[in-house]
């Protein structure tokens, strides 16, 4: 904003003296130039015209000294406002957080009718002791209490069933309050450098939407690791993307390895297809993930993996899976032995949750349910009824980013919630509103890539106003 006032001023200052010049010097020229004395009458012109030009000096002078002036008032005025401005927001903050304590101290007094958490604890002691540990300090105590609901309107949110409009605003803010501020003062990288691990021959399209998703959402850097033929052809999609042709390499666990100590997260699996090799890959980076504590977000084909060894994952609390309907059903039927119960999904969420030792489930749907064992969310923003193939990935690259936000900023900015799942919230309601405003446009014909050109404004709508 500074930058565009000073620019402002700049091209006025600029403008007058070219104006002052073309009335002044040039009008100057001209007299001379139609001019045709005697030596002595030229001399006596050239002290008039000396002193001409001294007036002109000074007169210009005076004007630059005016300029300076003004433009040294605009400044000192302009940092007033900035810091009153700055004033106004921090009460704004103050006041927003005092509502949210009031808010939760209220519903605790009065939620005692709604405790449906199942009771089902991990068996095994690993995963009891990573049961609360998504981040230090954290608390899911308060978490219960605050979103205890007694109020009964249902929109984008809920913890079970019915939820109040003011709830469903809480979380909003929530996420809001994990996004970096833009500031001059940071440096490239900063706010997101995201690895997303999928891409070979059949499926390019999927890498490329979940890392264009992370960039638009407002990482500063996404990589990709996929296949050598894939590579040329993501790359080619878009020049803003990093593509490290690995995946099928020999190598292909230490090269990404390599680069793990750079990534604040990692996507695993959109287009990484069901070859043996690159799923023995996948396995190898999330095994180093967990090493480095590397939130990581599990999709598509990595949940083809999780399936086949849920082991893999299983308590590790910085991991977020994002199972559609089917992948979802897989991987209940591999943990629990049993077929989902199509007339208890949220029971269904919080068993399968639990049974991996309380990671973050977000199962994608008409509705998307997020929960992490203790709590279910519900987002039923308003979408559309295109269902084109890729949503899912920006879903997933979206994520990688506020996990990574929401991680960073901990439970003092997510008011004692579990960072991740105010990040999956934020990531549905996202996506949920590319596609309404891709729709509006596009109807039938909507695709991923129409999607992707939505999110700049939809994440501003969401989160920015
Ligand atoms: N342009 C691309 O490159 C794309 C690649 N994709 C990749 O394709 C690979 C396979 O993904 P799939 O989702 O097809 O694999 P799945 O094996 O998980 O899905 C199998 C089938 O289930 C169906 N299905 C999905 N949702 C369903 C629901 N709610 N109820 C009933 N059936 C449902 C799908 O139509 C699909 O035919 C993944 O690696 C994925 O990332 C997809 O992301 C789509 C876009
Ligand atoms: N029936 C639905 N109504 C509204 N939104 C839906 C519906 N199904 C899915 N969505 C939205 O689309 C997003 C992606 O879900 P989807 O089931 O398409 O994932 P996917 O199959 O993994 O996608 P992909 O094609 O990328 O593999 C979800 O987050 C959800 O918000």
């Amino acid at each position: 904003m500074i930058w565009g006032r000073g620019a402002y001023v700049t091209v006025a200052l600029a403008s007058a003296l070219i104006l002052f010049w073309l009335q002044y010097g040039k009008g100057f020229k001209q007299i001379n130039a139609h001019t045709n004395e005697t030596p002595l009458l030229s001399q006596a012109k050239r002290s008039k015209k000396r002193h001409a030009n001294l007036t002109l000096d000074k007169m210009m002078e005076k004007f630059l000294q005016q300029s300076m002036d003004t433009e040294e008032k605009f400044y000192k005025y302009e940092e007033q406002r900035l810091k009153i401005e700055d004033k106004r927001r921090e009460a704004e903050h103050a006041r927003e957080l005092q509502m949210l304590q009031m808010l939760g101290q209220m519903l605790a007094g009065i939620s005692s009718t709604v405790s449906q958490r199942s009771q089902f604890v991990p068996s095994n002691p690993s995963q009891r002791s990573n049961h609360r540990s998504y981040g230090e300090n954290f608390n899911y105590n308060s978490m219960t209490t605050t979103l205890s609901p007694p109020i009964v309107i249902e929109r984008s949110f809920s913890v079970h069933k019915t939820h109040s409009i003011k709830e469903m605003e809480n979380i909003f803010q929530l996420v809001r309050n994990v996004i970096p501020p833009l500031t001059a003062k940071k440096h490239k990288g900063q706010d997101g450098r995201i690895g997303i691990v999928g891409g070979c021959q059949e499926y390019t399209g999927a890498p490329y939407f979940a890392a264009i998703s992370a960039l638009k959402v407002g990482a500063d850097l996404s990589h990709v690791f996929c296949t050598k033929d894939a590579a040329t052809v993501i790359k080619s999609y878009s020049p803003e993307l990093i593509v490290h042709p690995v995946l099928d390499s020999p190598d292909a666990v230490r090269e990404v390895e390599n680069w793990l100590p750079r990534l604040h997260s990692v996507v695993i699996g959109p287009g990484l297809g069901r070859d043996d090799l690159l799923l023995e890959h996948a396995k190898g980076i999330i095994e180093k993930s967990k090493v480095k504590g590397i939130p990581i977000v599990i999709d598509a084909d990595g949940l083809w993996l999780i399936a086949q060894q849920p082991s893999l994952i299983q308590g590790y609390p910085r991991a977020i899976l994002t199972p559609n309907a089917m992948e979802f059903s897989r991987l209940y039927e591999a943990m629990l032995r049993d077929p989902v119960d199509n007339n208890d999904y949220h029971g269904c969420l919080l068993r399968l949750s639990q049974a991996l030792g309380n990671l973050t489930i977000v199962q994608k749907g008409e509705r998307d349910l997020i929960s992490d064992g203790e709590k279910v969310l519900v987002c039923s923003h308003e979408g559309s009824s295109r269902r084109c193939g890729g949503q899912g990935d920006i879903l997933s690259g979206s994520l990688g980013v506020l996990a990574h936000w929401a991680f960073l900023a901990g439970p003092e900015k997510t008011n004692g919630q579990n960072p991740f799942l105010v990040a999956a919230f934020g990531a549905c309601s996202l996506t949920r509103q590319c596609n309404n405003q891709a729709f509006q446009k596009f109807g039938r014909s909507m695709t991923a890539s129409d999607m992707v050109l939505e999110i700049g404004t939809a994440f501003n709508k969401l989160f920015e106003t």
